[in-house]
């Protein structure tokens, strides 16, 4: 035994550096990070700068809260705008989107009155001019209720294996030192709080060096005063817009209805083909799988999402799908958790009045019940 581990050793190099990977990989674990926010503060108007290819905006345009979705970018290379449309379950959300070409440091009065405004990656991509005039334009100016902003914390950087900076087209990378004493600059000339925090977890023993990305939430003190601010400044249109997408409203009773019936067939579906496999499971005599992970009555066996934990918690404390005899039965009390159900802002009640002409309530009209086997 001896033997053989020195043997590998001697074949096998053994870096001096753990190579870092994140999982799941690090700008996905940031756009979760707004996502997240997203949930929590259910802005109605964002706007992503230095939006990109527009990945952000495409995975936060499933979130009903938010009515108006910008991005801006100074390049207008954005592609495959195909997928920024609805795909067909969410095709009645009354969501605006639109893509402007300009610089983040111009002013573009448009964009004033928004909830949330983020800058993923952005900063470090500006020269020194444009990172002066940055501040002024974006909290001074147009002024949003919250402002994210994430950027490489420098101090992770020891940990890759050759790394000076990480992109070529960064101007700076800052340590927290900086970024926080910007950050806190910032905040006091505009009159906001702001807090730290990342993403990006170092490994095992390297601690100390914090999060890979380093990301500051901007809230404004007083923020109630944004709407009557907007409306008193002066109009004045310089980004070009490239994109605008509407969607149809869902205060249409007859989508809203079609909407509802069709989200809540395909997820009560889901559900049943996961209870026979656990009931194949058992009859096996196997263990069953794990029956509280709600990653197997969710949606993600057809959107191969990750679950937000709120997300996760939501469904894990409602009521089972369960059968009686040949009848599959799921609590309604269950659905508004789901998250498409949940986008669409949908209560136990409005379920049961939507589905009331359906046959598919159970006698008392607590579930939807269908028969186990198709
Ligand atoms: C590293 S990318 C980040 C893209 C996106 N936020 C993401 O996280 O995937 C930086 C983006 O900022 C854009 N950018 C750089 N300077 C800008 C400026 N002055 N105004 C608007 N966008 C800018 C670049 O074109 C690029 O798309
Ligand atoms: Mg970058």
């Amino acid at each position: 035994m001896e033997e053989k581990n020195t043997q590998c050793e001697s074949e096998v190099e053994i870096p001096s550096v753990p190579v870092i990977q994140f999982y799941p990989q690090l700008y996905k674990q940031r756009y979760r990070f707004v996502e997240d926010l997203v949930y929590r503060y259910e802005p109605k108007k964002v706007a992503d700068l230095g939006c990109g290819d527009a990945s952000l905006l495409r995975q936060l345009k499933k979130l009903s809260c938010i009515e108006l979705l910008v991005g801006v970018d100074i390049k207008d290379e954005w592609q495959n705008l195909v997928t920024l449309m609805p795909d067909t379950t969410f095709g009645f959300l009354e969501l605006t989107i639109i893509l402007y070409q300009g610089s983040v440091v111009e002013r573009d009065s448009r964009l004033l009155g928004f909830d949330m405004i983020t800058c993923i990656e952005l900063i470090e991509h500006l020269n020194p001019d444009d990172l002066a005039k940055f501040p002024e334009v974006v909290f001074g100016y147009l002024s949003p209720s919250m402002v994210v902003i994430s950027t490489p914390n420098s101090d992770f950087n020891p940990l890759f294996e050759v790394v000076t900076v990480r992109d070529f087209d960064h101007k700076f990378e800052w340590s927290r030192k900086e970024f926080q004493s910007w950050a806190l600059r910032v905040a006091e000339t505009y009159s906001y709080s702001v807090e730290f925090t990342g993403v990006g977890e170092p490994p095992a023993g390297a601690e100390s060096v914090g999060f890979c990305t380093q990301i500051g939430i901007f809230r404004k003190n007083g923020a109630k005063a944004a709407e009557s601010c907007a409306s008193e400044q002066r109009e004045q249109h310089v980004y070009k817009p490239v994109v605008t997408i509407s969607f149809p409203s869902l205060q249409q009773e007859k989508y809203f209805k079609t909407t509802v019936v069709s989200e809540v067939c395909k997820q009560v579906k889901i559900m049943r083909m996961e209870y026979l496999r656990g009931l194949k499971e058992q009859e096996e005599g196997r263990e069953p799988s794990n029956e509280s992970d709600p990653r197997l009555l969710a949606p993600m066996l057809w959107e191969g999402q990750l679950y937000t934990e709120a997300e996760k918690a939501r469904i894990e404390a409602s009521a089972k799908p369960f059968s009686v005899k040949d009848k599959f039965y799921v609590p309604l009390q269950r659905l508004p958790a789901y998250v498409r159900l949940h986008h669409l802002g949908v209560s136990e009640e409005r379920i049961r009045s939507v589905l009331a002409d359906s046959g598919t309530l159970s006698s008392d009209g607590s579930a939807v019940a269908i028969d186990l086997h198709d």
